[in-house]
């Protein structure tokens, strides 16, 4: 409970229920508690209330100020969305009929190809930050398209708005089935290049550049290698995808007959680093989970895609147990919901389905789903010595969630604790339940303009 004289002033203190994760525990629920954000978008303190008054002292608020939480009111931290296509936003809810590498041909790239046009990219971008803003998604992992313009106005986008993001210019010169929609390999080089000047030459605070070769498929072993020493030269995060479904590691096999694995491809062009976070993995082997661990990338478990697209099942129980940082992905429009409140449900769901399939199979609880949401999201991203949970020093990322609105999705009981609400909430609620958010400690939902 120490301030020091330079500290900066308090911006907001709330009082009441407040529901994160620690390594320890994956649901630690701390009740009667006050928690302080300085105008730095800093957690400055947490603590019990009856220090509040002393609290108030040291820090320099007045108590009348304190935003005091309802019954059926706590805060949890905002939610780390580690695999969403910003530009398939505009056909969510459609075109799941096809496995992967058709629907890439027949819906994505078709549709991708149009971010040429700024007027579609702006709506289209706009209406994916607010949409998952409004469902609880303070971080997101965007990929975006080839088209550099387009990719910097999604970083623009989510800086407007609020939203914590890594942005990716996608990078791909390889494409025989919709040739328009690839680059050069020169040109991808030198668009990757302004792409990331230009995101970084803006200073937001909150958004950053991540580097983004497709998938192999996609890639030349040229284009691999300049990505991988670009990223490094840069020390900036790499984002792509690997193992989704059992066709294309066969054709992954076929395209780098040098390589053991699908790992092995990214691991040789420099693609595994502590900042990459790899979107599925459904048919890695343990061998290619150790790499994982070795060099510190992560996996986005993308449950809603992995079944919508029939690509696979991922055992997350598996990949924890190797100690590879895990978080969850919506991977729209794969998946078909922009929700990470979804991406919660559909990894119990996978995970129930693996257990009617191998009885011994330790089903995930929802404790542990939440953890992975919110710390596991932020760790997969490296970004869990700023964001994940409510400790002192890190960034104020949080939704305030009330159970018990009118006309809500949700009816409670007598004797309902607060882990029950949590339970309900996590299974049965949607953004309405979601009334406010914090990014860096600024209230981005609702938005000022409604
Ligand atoms: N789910 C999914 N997998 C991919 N693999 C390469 N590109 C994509 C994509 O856009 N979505
Ligand atoms: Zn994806």
């Amino acid at each position: 409970m120490n301030r020091n004289d330079t500290a900066a002033r308090i911006a907001h203190v709330f009082s009441g229920t407040f529901v994160h994760s620690t390594p320890r525990a994956a649901v630690e629920i701390l009740q009667n508690c006050v928690l302080g954000v300085d105008d730095e978008g800093k957690i400055a303190f947490i603590e019990n209330d009856q220090d509040v008054v002393s609290l108030s002292k040291i820090w320099g608020f007045v108590t009348s100020d304190i935003k005091q939480l309802g019954r059926y009111e706590f805060l949890m931290p905002g939610m780390v969305d580690t695999h969403i296509h910003a530009s398939q936003y505009s056909y969510t809810g459609t075109a799941l009929d096809l496995p992967l590498l058709e629907w890439l041909n027949t819906y994505t790239f078709p549709v991708e190809a149009k971010y040429k046009d700024l007027d579609f990219a702006s709506n289209v971008y706009t209406k994916v930050v607010r949409r998952t803003l409004k469902n609880g998604t303070t971080t997101a992992c965007y990929f975006a398209t080839i088209h550099t313009d387009a990719s910097l106005l999604l970083g623009e986008l989510a800086d407007k708005f609020g939203q914590r993001a890594l942005v990716g210019k996608v990078c791909m010169d390889c494409n025989s089935a919709v040739p328009q929609y690839k680059e050069s390999p020169s040109e991808c080089k030198e668009e990757t290049n302004r792409f990331i000047k230009e995101l970084l030459k803006k200073e937001y605070p909150n958004v950053k550049p991540v580097v983004t070769p497709r998938f192999a498929p996609s890639c030349s072993s040229s284009l691999l290698s300049e990505l991988g020493e670009i990223a490094n030269n840069n020390k900036l995060h790499i984002q792509s995808h690997i193992s989704e479904n059992k066709e294309e590691v066969e054709l992954v096999k076929t395209l780098f007959p040098g390589c053991k694995s699908y790992t092995d491809v990214y691991l040789k062009h420099n693609l595994l680093t502590d900042r990459t976070v790899m979107a599925h993995g459904c048919h890695l082997t343990d061998e290619e989970l150790e790499i994982f661990l070795e060099t510190g990338s992560a996996i986005s478990h993308c449950p809603n895609s992995n079944i919508s697209i029939c690509s696979g099942m991922l055992n997350v129980r598996n990949v924890l147990n190797h100690k590879v940082k895990l978080g969850l992905g919506t991977d729209v429009a794969g998946g078909y919901s922009p929700s990470m409140l979804d991406a919660m449900r559909r990894t119990l769901d996978t995970s129930k389905a693996l257990t009617i399939q191998d009885p011994q199979h330790k089903t995930l609880c929802f404790e542990e789903v939440f953890r992975l949401a919110t710390l596991g999201g932020s760790e997969a991203l490296s970004l869990d010595d700023q964001i994940g949970n409510f400790v002192v020093g890190k960034d104020f990322d949080a939704l305030r969630v009330n159970v018990c609105i009118p006309d809500g999705p949700i009816d409670l009981f007598p004797g309902e604790g607060p882990k029950v609400i949590l339970e309900k909430f996590l299974n049965l609620g949607d953004d309405r339940n979601i009334t406010e958010v914090y990014v860096a400690g600024r209230q981005v939902v609702p938005f000022p303009d409604t």
